[in-house]
């Protein structure tokens, strides 16, 4: 059974001890302890750029570029707001920060994705910001940039001061500051928590701005030494944001220049209601005008939309790439019947049908996690596997293996997989379709998401069986939108006349708002550049 695993190109499955990674786990491997910049007070405005470092956060093979097949990607940019957002079709017209444009190259971005022609401008211009944009096109850099960019100009002005780790005397038990971020970026789970974290040491790359990072898992100690050595930005998860919000020895909020809440219909759910209660507006936060406050993702169901409205200024812009919710051609999506008790020979089955590469699965529960890992890795495939019952050391060893190719096998619960970027996922399979209940079809455009990013092609194949008929008419009108096959026994689900209802579509929520709006603005000028759709050009 192994050779026929070798045979067919998987590589060796290699087995991990949890318990001995656990135990084992030096404080120097979590991820929040990365290097990042540290500004020396001795440098002049030019920061000289750091060789070691510079390979390490952008010479990684394993960093994502982009695919040739971006063309096939909605590029259709939904504008509403009071003001005009002009695009920049290029990175260099944008009037950003020169060093943000060295951290652009060194990063290999070439042009600004859509929903980056568009938010960069906006969020230069100091305005509330909503992006909805499918999953994988950019939009963590579409913030990212331009704050980063607005920031790095006045960081000498703006930042609080921290303890210089060069000065010989510098002595951390002694030498410490409280954190006192510009930005804070929050995110709802801990796999993204790091991913943005990288993000963000890539885009301060030769700044003052010194970004942080914690979430819950990281423990509190190591975090806090990190924090105290000075935090400009800080990507938190919601509970461990909250827990430092209630230490003001060691964060402070009162600075905070720009929030941002990434997967924000996920953030706007009612379990999460306290926290972010509490993130937008409790303990010492910055309550002044010139407090920007942003929230991002690939879905945004409606009933969500509307709550964003409690939290943003009343002249936020709205940017949406294509229809809220939608996901694109790049991914080949197929839907098999299988019975649940057909699943695990049928998924091992596809793996020998696929070729070897990166593949993700997705299972409801952590019981068929475990059981799905034991059984594909006893028969020779090189699997790992993650979900929340797992140690923060085992999560975070999982998923560097499944990065690395030493087990291009991942098998996970849906909910840790949001944003997740990955390079080379080329196959996801939802052994389980998401259910109805718990995220529906929000979830799967998430879980198919983690593959075909930025104009790369990928294929999510769904095992189907009569329990997932609460998700059936979502799904077919996903399929029929991406121009996928509608299998046989979901034909009759299939509209008859192509056209598609989606019961959520942004225009009638558009037609409500106008309606209610300040009368002194038109529906016409509220919608930009007339009439309401935009086409970002040059990808
Ligand atoms: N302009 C660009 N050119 C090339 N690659 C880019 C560009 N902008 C972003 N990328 C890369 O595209 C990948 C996907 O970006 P990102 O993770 O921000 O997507 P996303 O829209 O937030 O997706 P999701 O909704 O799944 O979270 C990343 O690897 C990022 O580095």
């Amino acid at each position: 059974m192994f050779a026929k695993a070798r045979d067919k190109g998987w590589t060796n499955p290699t087995a991990v001890d949890y318990e001995q990674i656990q135990r084992d786990y030096a404080a120097s491997e979590w991820h929040g302890t990365a290097a990042r910049y540290e500004w020396n007070d001795e440098l002049g405005d030019v920061a000289p750029r750091v060789p070691e470092l510079e390979q390490m956060l952008f010479g990684g093979e394993f960093q994502m570029r982009k695919g040739d097949h971006y063309s096939n990607l909605n590029i259709e940019v939904f504008i509403d707001g009071r003001e005009r957002v002009q695009p920049v079709k290029e990175f260099a017209d944008a009037g950003l920060h020169p060093v943000v444009l060295d951290n652009i190259n060194l990063v290999g971005y070439e042009k600004p994705t859509p929903i980056q022609q568009y938010a960069i401008p906006a969020i230069l211009q100091g305005r509330d910001v909503v992006a909805i944009s499918q999953t994988g096109s950019g939009k963590t850099a579409a913030y990212m940039i331009p704050i980063i960019s607005r920031l790095m100009g006045k960081a000498k002005k703006l930042c609080a001061p921290k303890p210089n780790t060069f000065d010989p005397r510098y002595n951390p038990q002694t030498h410490f500051t409280k954190a006192e971020p510009l930005v804070v970026i929050v995110v709802p789970t801990r796999e993204l928590a790091i991913q943005t974290f990288d993000e963000a040491r890539r885009f301060c790359y030769r700044s003052m701005l010194r970004p942080c990072v914690s979430y819950g898992g990281f423990p509190v100690k190591t975090s806090i030494e990190e924090l105290r050595k000075g935090c400009d930005i800080l990507v938190a998860t919601p509970g461990r944001l909250v827990d430092l919000m209630d230490k003001p020895h060691i964060l402070t909020m009162s600075r905070v220049k720009y929030t941002v809440i990434d997967e924000a219909d996920e953030m706007l759910h009612m379990d999460w209601q306290e926290e972010l209660n509490k993130i937008m507006s409790g303990g010492d936060t910055n309550e002044d005008a010139d407090h920007v406050y942003m929230m991002i993702s690939a879905t945004f169901p409606k009933g969500e939309r509307e709550l964003v409205r409690q939290y943003l200024a009343d002249d936020h812009v709205r940017l949406r790439v294509g229809r809220a919710g939608s996901s694109h051609k790049n991914i080949r999506q197929d839907v098999v019947f299988c019975e649940s008790s057909a699943k695990r020979e049928a998924v091992y089955d596809l793996l020998f049908n696929l070729e070897p590469a990166r593949t993700l699965i997705f299972c409801n529960s952590k019981q068929t996690v475990d059981l799905l890992d034991d059984f594909l890795f006893n028969r020779g495939l090189p699997t790992t596997s993650i979900h929340a019952d797992r140690g923060q050391q085992v999560r975070e060893d999982s998923l560097r293996s499944f990065r690395t190719g030493k087990a291009p096998i991942l098998i996970a619960t849906g909910v840790s997989s949001r944003g997740w970027d990955i390079k080379d996922v080329k196959y996801v399979i939802n052994y389980d379709l998401p259910s109805a209940n718990y995220g529906g079809i929000q979830e799967y455009i998430h879980r198919i998401g983690r593959t075909a990013r930025i104009g790369h092609q990928g294929l999510a194949m769904s095992f189907y069986n009569d329990r997932d008929e609460a998700i059936a008419q979502d799904l077919v009108n996903v399929l029929v939108e991406c121009e996928c096959t509608v299998p046989e026994f979901l034909s009759h689900l299939a509209p008859q006349d192509g056209v598609i209802n989606f019961d959520d579509d942004t225009d009638e929520e558009n037609e409500e708002e106008n309606a209610g709006a300040n009368t002194n603005f038109t529906a016409e000028a509220m919608f930009q550049p007339e009439p309401a759709m935009a086409t970002a050009g040059g990808w």
